[in-house]
């Protein structure tokens, strides 16, 4: 007889965590798979953490924040090495999983440890170096999370052509650098390589990178990369990649070819979802791995649930999280449990970061809103000149007649924290003259809120 549990999960990143706890918090038998040695999923052992920890160490490390006072020439270390940058990152990474280990076990998740199938909607099969078991799940969650794409013509090799699952196999730093694709993980990387004084060529085949942020803050990251030595080749597909006499090429469609110490291929991810046997479940996914379900993270069969990188957009981890707490609740019958993708904010770790929410200006042209923007530049807000940003703004865009918030746009130090504020206002029905009406700490970058705000209402008193 197969052990039943309430809720099988299938993943232990983000989406599979917070439905684990939140179906064991509702009294539920569970059982997390994982076919990792441990817990954290893409997030905390390939992904966000890492990839996150790597930034802060490449700021500290090289000085960065504090050049426009100290000089150019100002660094803490001399000679940052790989070695440097691993320290802390595996460092972050051991913690986190001590931290969502220690969370599990005290809410009686059971751990199973092997590459989950379906037998059938409500059979799963643990399959590890030990054997198989089979075991019932009266509801059963993937959140299986992805891989990165690949290409039989990009031959990964983990030293010199990598994705961003191998960085770390990385033990010295390049001289030279190629990254393909100039999505959210080939930028980001793309700055802290750049940042520690490696020659980076981005290759992005649309015309622009970023392409879902607002234009005038990918255009203020633009200049910010060429400071920092990066050639962009924008309308331009990498077709081959190769290794010639101990270098890497890119041979690119439109028959150029470049060159450099190693590769980086960030051209999206692939749902895990081959070793699922999801037709057992009556389940399929789209060509790129992605699993089609409602609002409810219901699939097509009513007891199989899916949620995080493996249902597509947005792939966050912050939405990955929420999508399995909501998952976990409608399997057990829980309306009460909502979450409001409108005010979803989003949050980019290049250098310097990028946070938004709401509309951009180019969708609002389009659906012809008529908006008004306010903006404030961290140069005229004493801590931006404290904190040595000085290139940094803070874009509010608003409705011209109703004052309501319909957008929120920031680069620069702190974006990603700073963000929630204008997400409060904007989520709790506020309008433009709330930041105008309120004091703000001195010396502080909020105070933009109150700059942007200000420039903004005078903008439309004046043509009112
Ligand atoms: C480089 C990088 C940087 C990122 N930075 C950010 C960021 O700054 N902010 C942000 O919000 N998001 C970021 N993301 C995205 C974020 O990591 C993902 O949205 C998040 O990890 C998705 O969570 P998940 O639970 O869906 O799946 P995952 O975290 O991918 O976890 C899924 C787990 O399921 C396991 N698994 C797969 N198949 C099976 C099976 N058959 N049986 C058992 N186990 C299985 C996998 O091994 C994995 O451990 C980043 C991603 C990358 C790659
Ligand atoms: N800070 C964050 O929130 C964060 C950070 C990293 C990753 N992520 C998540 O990870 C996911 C995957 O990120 P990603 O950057 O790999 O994927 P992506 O799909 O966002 O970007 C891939 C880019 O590569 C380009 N491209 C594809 N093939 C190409 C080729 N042959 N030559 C040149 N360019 C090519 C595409 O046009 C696209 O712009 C994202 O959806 C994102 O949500 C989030």
């Amino acid at each position: 007889m197969a052990t039943v549990y309430d809720l099988i999960v299938i993943g232990s990143g983000p989406a599979g965590q917070r439905a684990a706890i939140y179906a064991a918090k509702l009294g539920k038998k569970v059982a997390l798979v994982e076919n990792r040695e441990v817990v954290g999923g893409a997030c905390i052992n390939t992904g966000t953490i890492p990839s996150k920890t790597m930034r802060e160490a490449v700021l500290h490390l090289s000085g960065y924040n504090y050049k426009s006072i100290y000089g150019m020439n100002y660094r803490v270390k001399e000679r940052i090495t790989m070695a440097d940058l691993a320290f802390r990152i595996q460092h972050v990474i051991k913690t986190e999983i001590d931290v969502t280990e220690a969370q599990l076990s005290r809410n009686n998740v059971e751990m199973l440890t092997g590459t989950a199938s379906f037998d059938d909607p409500t059979h799963i099969r643990v399959s590890n170096s030990r054997g198989s078991t089979v075991y019932e799940g009266k509801n059963v969650l993937i959140a299986t999370g992805t891989k990165p794409a690949s290409s039989p013509k990009v031959p990964i090799n983990g030293t010199t052509i990598i994705n961003s699952d191998l960085i770390l196999n990385l033990t010295n730093l390049p001289q030279t650098m190629i990254v393909v694709g100039g999505g959210v993980i080939g930028v980001e990387y793309c700055c802290m390589f750049a940042a520690l004084g490696v020659r980076v060529t981005l290759i992005e085949r649309r015309p622009r990178l970023l392409e879902f942020a607002d234009s005038e803050i990918v255009e203020a990251l633009s200049y910010h990369l060429r400071d920092a030595r990066v050639t962009m080749r924008l309308n331009e597909e990498v077709e081959s990649v190769e290794e010639i006499d101990g270098k890497v090429v890119a041979n690119l469609e439109s028959k150029k070819k470049l060159q450099g110490d190693v590769l980086l291929y960030a051209v999206g991810r692939q749902g895990n979802v081959d070793e699922l046997n999801l037709a057992n479940a009556g389940v399929e996914a789209d060509p790129r791995g992605r699993i089609p379900v409602d609002k409810d993270f219901r699939t097509k069969c009513p007891t199989v649930f899916a949620a995080g990188d493996v249902i597509g957009f947005p792939s966050l981890a912050s939405v990955s999280m929420e999508q399995g707490r909501i998952a976990a609740a409608r399997a057990f019958g829980d309306e009460t449990i909502v979450s409001n993708p409108s005010f979803y904010p989003y949050g980019i770790y290049t250098i310097p970061e990028i946070s938004f929410i709401g509309k951009t200006e180019e969708q609002l042209t389009e659906e012809d809103v008529p908006y008004e923007v306010g903006l404030a530049y961290y140069r005229e807000i004493a801590r931006g000149q404290i904190r040595g940003d000085t290139s940094g703004r803070l874009k509010l865009i608003f409705h011209r007649e109703t004052h309501s918030i319909l957008g929120v746009h920031i680069i620069g130090e702190g974006a990603s924290e700073l963000l929630h504020i204008g997400q409060a206002v904007m989520a709790l029905g506020g309008k433009i003259d709330y930041f105008v009406e309120t004091v703000f700490n001195y010396p502080t970058l909020a105070e933009a809120y109150k700059v942007a705000a200000f420039n903004g209402l005078n903008r439309v008193s004046r043509l009112d």
